[in-house]
């Protein structure tokens, strides 16, 4: 991916001869604006939205504007490379998709199209537990590019044991555990439009297709539907769990275990002793604890905690290429990627998603040569100022 910038911007010039109004969007707020003119309420409002008064929400977005980057002339920024090392393998950038449900209710491909797009360009994808099509689905698609898997913990571990089976059977690499999302938090633009995806059955395929999961129900999910959302919502989050517990999942699996949701140090310090091997800092994209520290916020206390002992990645509020860059150089070794994709997805399916990546890759790229930085080795908190009083 040497200097993938330079390339995607003249390829951008050289395709158009003026502005065309058809074109696929450039800006986060363009591809946004264009997702909610194709998306009903329901959707729209269930992607964009967040925690109670949505205060997180924002706070991942201007946390960002709050560090500036101090750029550094004349250090040769000509051949560049984007590439990371995470858990022995190489990766072409420090972006993942993060891991989204539901897709259906954006786009009719759902996760295929954002999966085959983050293949294309060799970014990991993470499958959701939550999403529409099964993991063994979207890992054919995939073939053998980079994929890891979320796993939402279920109540009966029986469940839990088998997808982490499935994940590894079909090629997965890591193993991501959501911590933040035991139940849904209080969200209120879901609660006024009354819509919550997994009553009307999506977001369960990897449920209503797994064996243990059949092994629980009476009669099966395509016979008796409404019992296996019942069964889903009985069992689908465990609010009880505890460190102990991840003794039983790595038992179960060699594959990396990242721990996503932590904010507090002392709970990545904990991470650290339970022999976990990787951390994900996030508020779940504002969408779980209203009031919750931002992601951005977060991260330095958290790399100063355990950074030398494991990677630390981050999410929520990347949208702009300077983003990537002030997470990196704040000791993320990678970031996740989350609505920016989504929107890419409801405006144009899989080449949506493709372009949403690209472009942010490219930003990426441009933003970090014109730093004076020719690799992510290169970024630290020497081109940052904290603006924040
Ligand atoms: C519609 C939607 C569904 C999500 N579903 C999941 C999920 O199934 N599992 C998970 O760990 N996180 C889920 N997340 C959270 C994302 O993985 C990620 O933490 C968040 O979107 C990052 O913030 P950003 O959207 O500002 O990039 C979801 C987020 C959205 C917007
Ligand atoms: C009952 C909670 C299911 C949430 C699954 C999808 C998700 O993580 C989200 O944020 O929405």
């Amino acid at each position: 991916m040497s200097n993938f910038g330079n390339k995607v911007q003249f390829e951008v010039y050289q395709t158009m001869t003026k502005p065309d109004p058809d074109r696929l969007p450039i800006s986060y707020e363009e591809w946004e604006a264009k997702a909610r003119e194709v998306l009903n309420d329901g959707p729209f409002y269930y992607v964009a939205g967040g925690a109670g008064g949505e205060e997180t929400l924002k706070d991942n977005l201007h946390s960002f504007a709050r560090y500036k980057i101090v750029p550094r002339m004349l250090r040769n920024a000509e051949d560049r490379d984007l590439s990371i090392e995470l858990f022995g393998k190489n990766y072409d950038s420090p972006l993942l998709q993060a891991p989204i449900g539901v897709q259906s209710i954006i786009h009719e491909d759902g996760e295929l199209a954002s999966a085959k797009a983050s293949a294309a360009l060799n970014i990991p994808y993470i499958t959701s537990s939550a999403s529409t099509k099964t993991m063994e689905e979207i890992a054919e698609v995939m073939g053998d590019a980079p994929k890891w898997f979320q796993l939402y913990w279920n109540k009966d571990p029986e469940v839990t044991a088998s997808f982490v089976r499935r994940a590894e059977a079909v090629g997965y690499d890591a193993i991501v555990v959501t911590l933040d999302t035991p139940m849904m938090a209080w969200r209120e633009k879901d609660l006024k439009n009354v819509y919550l995806p997994f009553l009307i059955g999506e977001g369960v395929g990897n449920y209503f297709t797994d064996p243990v999961f059949r092994s629980r129900l009476e009669s099966p999910p395509e016979e008796n539907p409404a019992e296996a959302v019942m069964h889903w919502t009985k069992t689908f989050g465990n609010p009880g769990l505890t460190w102990e517990h991840l003794l039983f999942l790595r038992e179960h699996t060699d594959l990396p275990i990242l721990l996503k949701g932590i904010l507090h140090p002392d709970d990545a310090k904990m991470a650290h002793e339970y022999g976990v091997d990787g951390i994900i800092v996030s508020n779940h994209g504002g969408r779980q604890v209203d009031g919750a520290v931002s992601s951005l916020d977060a991260l330095p206390p958290i790399v100063e905690a355990v950074g030398k002992e494991m990677p630390v990645l981050m999410d929520g509020g990347i949208r702009r290429g300077a983003d990537v860059i002030k997470a990196l150089s704040l000791g993320a070794k990678a970031v996740l990627v989350g609505r920016p994709c989504m929107y890419g997805l409801a405006v144009a399916g899989e080449q949506g998603v493709q372009e949403v990546l690209r472009n942010l890759l490219a930003d990426t790229d441009i933003t970090m040569a014109l730093s004076g930085c020719s690799s992510m080795a290169e970024l630290n908190r020497s081109i940052l100022l904290n603006t924040k009083r």
